[in-house]
This record gives C-alpha cells, sequence and structure tokens, in this order.
C-alpha cells in the first residue's frame, strides 16, 4: 500500500553513492564526411506504404525552437497498466505496461516530462564551485550533486505540502509527490485496482481526487531510494563524460542538457534483454510564459508490438555480455532474466568450445574502449565467426551471443578506417552485417546498433567512391546498392529511435547528422546542435 499517515517535514542532509541505469556509447573516429552520407541519400525514396503514424515525434525534436507542440503533454499512446497474473496479459513481475492495440516498430508509446528532475545548469555551476574536493572521483561527484538537487526539490514540495496556510494552492505540487511516492517498492503497493486512476497518478495529472496527505513517512532515506532505484541517469553518457566535458570546457556554455529525471510511468517498465521499446530524451519549447525549455522522456516501439503484449525495455547496454547482465541485474535490480535471449545464452554455455568465447566478450566488455584494434583483434573477430559455424549454433544463438561481443567488434570496424585493401573492407561489411542483423533481434536502434550501421555507412561508401574511379557499370551499380542497403538500414534505425520521420528528406537527414556526429566523434555531444539524443 502506498503509505499515507502523519506528515512530516524532510531535514536530514541528502547524501548519495549509488550506481544508476547508463548507456554506453560506442565512439569511434569518422572516415567519410557527411556530403558523403547525405549523397547516399540522394535518389533513396522515403516514401512509405504504412499508413502515417499518430504523431509525428520527429517535429518536436528537430523544430523545438518554434514554440508549438504537436500534442499536449502528458501523450499516453496506445497503453495501459497491468500486473502479474492480469487477465490477458503476460507481465514478467509485479506491474508492467501493455499494449492496447497491435502497434508498429517506430511508433511512439508515450511522451512524459520528469515528476522532478535535476537542472543541469545549476549542478554544473555546483561542480564547477566545489571541483578542488572530489580527489579524482568527479564523475560521482556529478551524480551525487544531481542526486542531491532532486532530493532538495522533492523536500520543498513535501514542506510546502505540509504547510496547511498553502495546502489548497498546491495541487501541482501534490501530484508531483503522489507520482513520486507510487514508486515505492512493489511489496508497499497495492494491487491496481483501477489502472486508469493510476495512469493519471503515475503522470502527475492535476486531479481534485489526489489526497492532501501525499508527504506521509517520506523521510530522507525514502526519498533517496526512490531516486537510486528509479531515476533515470543520462542514459547515452556517463557522468565521466560530463565531468570531463565540464572540467575541460569550464567556461564554454553547458554542453548537457539532462543528467537525471523521476519519470513514474516509465518506472513501470519491466526489463527484457529483447525489448521492444526503446526511449530518447528530448527538449519541448517553454510554455506559458514560462522561460526555460522542458525535459521529455519520449518512447517508441522498437518492434512490431501485438495487442496486449508486455512493453520492455533493457535496463542495461544490450551490448553487455550475458554473464555481465546476469551479474548486473542480480546485483542492481534483484532478478534473474528469464527472457529468451538469456535462455539461448544458458544453453550455448553448455557448449564447452564456446566457454572460452564468453571469457573473451566478458574481457572485452572489462577493458572497453582500451582494446587495440591490430591483427590479434582482426584473427579474434574472425574465429569468433569460425567456432560460430563450425559448432553449428543455431542462427538465432548466435545472433543473441554476437550481441555480447559488440564491443569487440566496434573496435574492430573501427580499425577498418585505417584498411588498404578494399578486399578487407567487404570482409568486414560482410561480418558488419551479420552484426546488424543480430542488435535487430535484440535491440533494434540501440545506441550501439547505430554506431554499427554508420561505420557500414562508411565502409561501403569507401567502396563505393573505389568502383566509381574504375569503368565497369556492375561493380559500380553492386556499390551503389550496397550505399543504398545501408542507408535504408540508417533510415528505419532512426526512425525506430526518433519516431516517425514523416516524408521530409531534412528531417531524415538531420537525424543522421546528429547521431553520426554524436556516435563517431569524441567531441560529439559538445559539437551538436539538437540535443535529443
Ligand atoms: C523499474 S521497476 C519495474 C516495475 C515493477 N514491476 C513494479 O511493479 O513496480 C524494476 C523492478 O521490477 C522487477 N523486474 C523488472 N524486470 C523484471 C524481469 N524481467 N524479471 C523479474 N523482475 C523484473 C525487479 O524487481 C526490478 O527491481
Amino acid at each position: 500500500m502506498v503509505q499515507h499517515g502523519a506528515k512530516e517535514k524532510c531535514t536530514k542532509k541528502p547524501s548519495s553513492d549509488a550506481g544508476r541505469k547508463e548507456m554506453k556509447s560506442g565512439d569511434g573516429a569518422g572516415r567519410g564526411g557527411i556530403n558523403d552520407l547525405y549523397r547516399g541519400l540522394e535518389g533513396i525514396s522515403l516514401s512509405s506504404s504504412e499508413p502515417r503514424r499518430l504523431h509525428d515525434v520527429s517535429s518536436l525534436l528537430f523544430h523545438s525552437k518554434s514554440n508549438k507542440l504537436p500534442f499536449r503533454l502528458p501523450f499516453l499512446g496506445p497503453i495501459s497498466l497491468a500486473e502479474q497474473g492480469s487477465i490477458g496479459a503476460e507481465i514478467s513481475h509485479g506491474r508492467g505496461l501493455i499494449t492496447t492495440r497491435d502497434v508498429s516498430m517506430g511508433e511512439c508509446l508515450f511522451v512524459v516530462p520528469p515528476v522532478f528532475s535535476a537542472d543541469a545548469v545549476e549542478v554544473r555551476s555546483r561542480y564547477l564551485q566545489d571541483k578542488l574536493e572530489y580527489g579524482g572521483d568527479e564523475a560521482r561527484a556529478v551524480e551525487r550533486l544531481a542526486e542531491d538537487q532532486i532530493v532538495q526539490k522533492v523536500q520543498s514540495a513535501c514542506n510546502l505540502l505540509s504547510d496547511e496556510g498553502i495546502r489548497s494552492k498546491s495541487s501541482a505540487d501534490r501530484a508531483r509527490m503522489q507520482a513520486f511516492i507510487s514508486q515505492m517498492s512493489s511489496e508497499r503497493v497495492p494491487t491496481i485496482r483501477n489502472p486508469d486512476a493510476l495512469m493519471s497518478v503515475l503522470v502527475a495529472n492535476e486531479s481534485p481526487s489526489i489526497p492532501h496527505n501525499v508527504t506521509a513517512n517520506l523521510d530522507i532515506d525514502n526519498i533517496i531510494s526512490i531516486i537510486r532505484r528509479n531515476a533515470f541517469g543520462p542514459d547515452f553518457h556517463s557522468y565521466d563524460k560530463i565531468a570531463k566535458c565540464w572540467t575541460e570546457r569550464a567556461n564554454s556554455e553547458c554542453c548537457y542538457d539532462r543528467l537525471l529525471g523521476i519519470y513514474p510511468l516509465a518506472a513501470m517498465i519491466n526489463h527484457s534483454c529483447c525489448p521492444n521499446a526503446v526511449r530518447v530524451f528530448g527538449c519541448i519549447p517553454a510554455l506559458n510564459g514560462k522561460t526555460s525549455e522542458r525535459e521529455v522522456m519520449i518512447v517508441h516501439a522498437s518492434a512490431n508490438i501485438p495487442k496486449g503484449t508486455e512493453i520492455t525495455w533493457s535496463y542495461l547496454s544490450p551490448a553487455t555480455p550475458f554473464a555481465v547482465r546476469r551479474g548486473m541485474l542480480s546485483s542492481k535490480y534483484g532478478f534473474t532474466c528469464q527472457c529468451t535471449r538469456c535462455a539461448k545464452e544458458e544453453e550455448a554455455l553448455s557448449i564447452a568450445e564456446l566457454q572460452g568465447l564468453f571469457a573473451l566478450a566478458d574481457e572485452g566488455w572489462s577493458s572497453r574502449g582500451t582494446i587495440r584494434c591490430d591483427q590479434g583483434e582482426e584473427k579474434l573477430v574472425s574465429s569468433i565467426e569460425r567456432i560460430f559455424s563450425a559448432k553449428q549454433v543455431p542462427i538465432e544463438s548466435q545472433r543473441y551471443l554476437r550481441v555480447g561481443f559488440a564491443l569487440l567488434y566496434i573496435d574492430y570496424f573501427n580499425a577498418a578506417h585505417s584498411l588498404e585493401n578494399d578486399e578487407s573492407i567487404e570482409r568486414k561489411l560482410r561480418i558488419a552485417a551479420q552484426l546488424h542483423f543480430s542488435f535487430v533481434s535484440c535491440n533494434n536502434a540501440s545506441t550501439e546498433h547505430l554506431s554499427i550501421l554508420h561505420l557500414c555507412y562508411d565502409l561501403s561508401s569507401h567502396l563505393r567512391s573505389t568502383a566509381m574511379k574504375g569503368n565497369d557499370p556492375n561493380v559500380i551499380a553492386r556499390a551503389t546498392s550496397q550505399v543504398r542497403f545501408w542507408t535504408e538500414q540508417l533510415k528505419i534505425a532512426h526512425m525506430i529511435r526518433f519516431g516517425e520521420l514523416g516524408q521530409d528528406l531534412e528531417n531524415v537527414r538531420n537525424a543522421m547528422k546528429h547521431s553520426k556526429l554524436v556516435l563517431r566523434n569524441q567531441d560529439g555531444w559538445y559539437l551538436a546542435k539538437d540535443r535529443f539524443i
């Protein structure tokens, strides 16, 4: 049961030390310029036979300064709340979200603002002020400052509500507090009697039916525990990168719009290692005379989802190897994942010859970004591919397994940028195609997937440039169709991640330009103008 009882002011000092849900980005140095990408797009038809989707979310992302919103917030698409044991819905654990009709890949499921969030500009200024005190743990310092800011905001809403004199004026605060409290651990919440009413609470709708005593039992430990279990961190970037950027660019503008936010509806989504939804964060224009832009979370379907199916996403990067995934899910979230991918990978673990490979995947994970792409690496990736086929691992299992080696593969493909001959580029492209299809099975349009697709685009356009220098029309036609294939894959992945991009070629170009800049450049995030990933 959500706790309602004696009101108490929150007085203890905030402090924090927990890790948070994060995704790792795949970085690498780019070869082909943006212009190559544009050239590859020329002549590619963007017309789609599918009907237009509910909302063109991309217009929200690309025209965020236009002061126009294509819909009202919160936008709730074809979703509903359900719980384990509900008739007609298979929920993996406790409460969860399901689709209320068949949903197509890329369709927007919901768009919500946070009920509480850390303001990046304020956290950055605190961080730069206190910098000397961090003793080498700058990443933790950024995380702690972000967390402390949310604690303070919750405390002040809480204290405001405890004040009898202003209680009647604070329905927005009451709604936010109610949404916040609804995230107390599932053992302490009731079964869902009225899914619509709970949905309303989770998105902080200001309803007169919200009780006045929502501040009950919310001491500092409760607040911190809710933040640590449910807040959404930087997602695409790590606190490490943010701290580095802030330190190195102390005199320039703040280059991260969001750090940490509380999204109670999104916190209802359960985990799967082969999920059917992805999230991105965006900024929407200020409304009603308010000056600052608002952060929003936008959730899309990353696969076709039949009506009544549970909506899931991955709490970890899909590129996390099996053993690491299992350990992290157990220690951080307290469960063992039972998804198809985990079952297939566990089965593969029983093949003796594959066990050495599992160890390699773990090693690649723990030394990510530091592995050098030399001849040894080439042998390593080739031998992974050879073992898969020699041991006749079923295609489905191969796909799941390959994603756990993604970091090794990404390093390997990055090495292709310094390659001397087209034959080896072609070989890499063939392997890349396998990895691309693997990502489609595990987590469409994840950061790592987009990174691989951009690399594939570069490799194929390099082959096409070489072909153009010769005079063989067949070779040129083949190379051109390869570029088109990868461009099309990129377009689809972008549509999944950022929603329906519409018929406007310019929107697709912008999305590709933006994510290529972010994914492939160490300074990408800083350089990118539209910060919506
Ligand atoms: C963010 S909450 C998800 C909503 C949760 N089901 C509820 O009722 O509040 C995360 C918690 O849900 C549970 N959970 C999420 N995904 C799960 C899965 N695939 N299998 C088992 N438990 C899961 C774990 O207890 C986890 O700590």
